[in-house]
């Protein structure tokens, strides 16, 4: 790993800025060394910080990027509940990222064939690579300490050869999803983890801190090769007692 840097923002207000900063810079890195920029997306909070703060940038030139989900929850695309259909609404219809390069479910399928399909999307996506080696994935962890749909104790943190895994028994609802594997998360050229909120201090505290017993599903994210960031609010790092980068809105990633 090229190391893990822990980043404290006093609020959600200063992080989305600088979040947008690191999809734009790590975006420009991949564009000039290979040509696009290949970035995996996850549900929660992040659908309205990326909407918020990537469509008032500048200048943003999407048209080379290529966007996948680190996990999607199996409901038609106009359900609520729909990771796509949230982006849809909040980013993707503000910014010129090409349809084609928009890589979604089949929602239609069965859970089993959704993520057969799923797979295969990502290997035409990634031909060259034994695990989709994206450039940058954001990332969100539960108070449970879950992160994609890899939840504590399943036999999914296991495993090793699957590009997307299905998942019928999700202990969040909906319990039907697809969720890329530890092997692609951690093949990632920089991961970036974003958790805010006093409601996950406890658990962050255990995953960047270490635990007696199993490591959480977030502390399992260490990209072999990659960089791993923590973007964090004061609330949620209310218990560390790591040391931590502080930044303000204005910094660079
Ligand atoms: O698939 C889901 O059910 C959610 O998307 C979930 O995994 C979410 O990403 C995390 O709980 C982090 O949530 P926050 O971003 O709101 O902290």
């Amino acid at each position: 790993m090229a190391g893990r840097r822990v980043v404290v923002f006093p609020s959600s207000a200063e992080l989305g800025p600088v979040l947008a900063q690191l999809v734009t810079s790590r975006a420009e890195k991949a564009i000039a060394s290979h040509g696009r920029f290949t970035l995996g997306l996850s549900g929660g909070s992040l659908v309205s910080m990326l909407g918020k703060e990537l469509p008032a940038l500048p200048d943003l030139d999407c048209s080379k990027w290529v966007v996948g989900f680190c996990d999607e929850r199996l409901v038609p695309f106009d359900d609520p509940e729909s990771t796509y259909g949230l982006y849809k609404g909040q980013l993707f219809s503000k910014v010129n990222i090409p349809d084609s390069g928009i890589l979604t479910i089949d929602s239609s399928l069965p859970v089993n064939e959704c993520a057969e399909d799923y797979t295969r999307k990502l290997k035409e996506a990634f031909p060259d690579d034994k695990f989709p080696v994206f450039d940058l994935l954001l990332l969100g962890m539960g108070p449970d300490g879950h992160t994609c749909s890899l939840f504590p104790d399943h036999p999914l943190l296991e495993e090793t050869k699957k590009i997307v895994a299905p998942i019928s028994d999700s202990p969040k609802p909906p319990p039907q999803r697809v969720t890329m594997t530890f092997p692609v998360v951690n093949s990632a050229r920089c991961v970036a983890f974003v958790s805010t909120g006093g409601s996950k201090a406890p658990v962050l505290k255990e995953v960047l801190e270490g635990r007696e017993g199993p490591a959480y599903p977030a502390a399992r994210v260490v990209p072999t090769n990659g960089e791993l960031f923590w973007l964090v609010d004061d609330p949620a790092a209310s218990s560390l007692t790591i040391q931590v980068e502080r930044l303000g809105s204005g910094a660079k990633l």
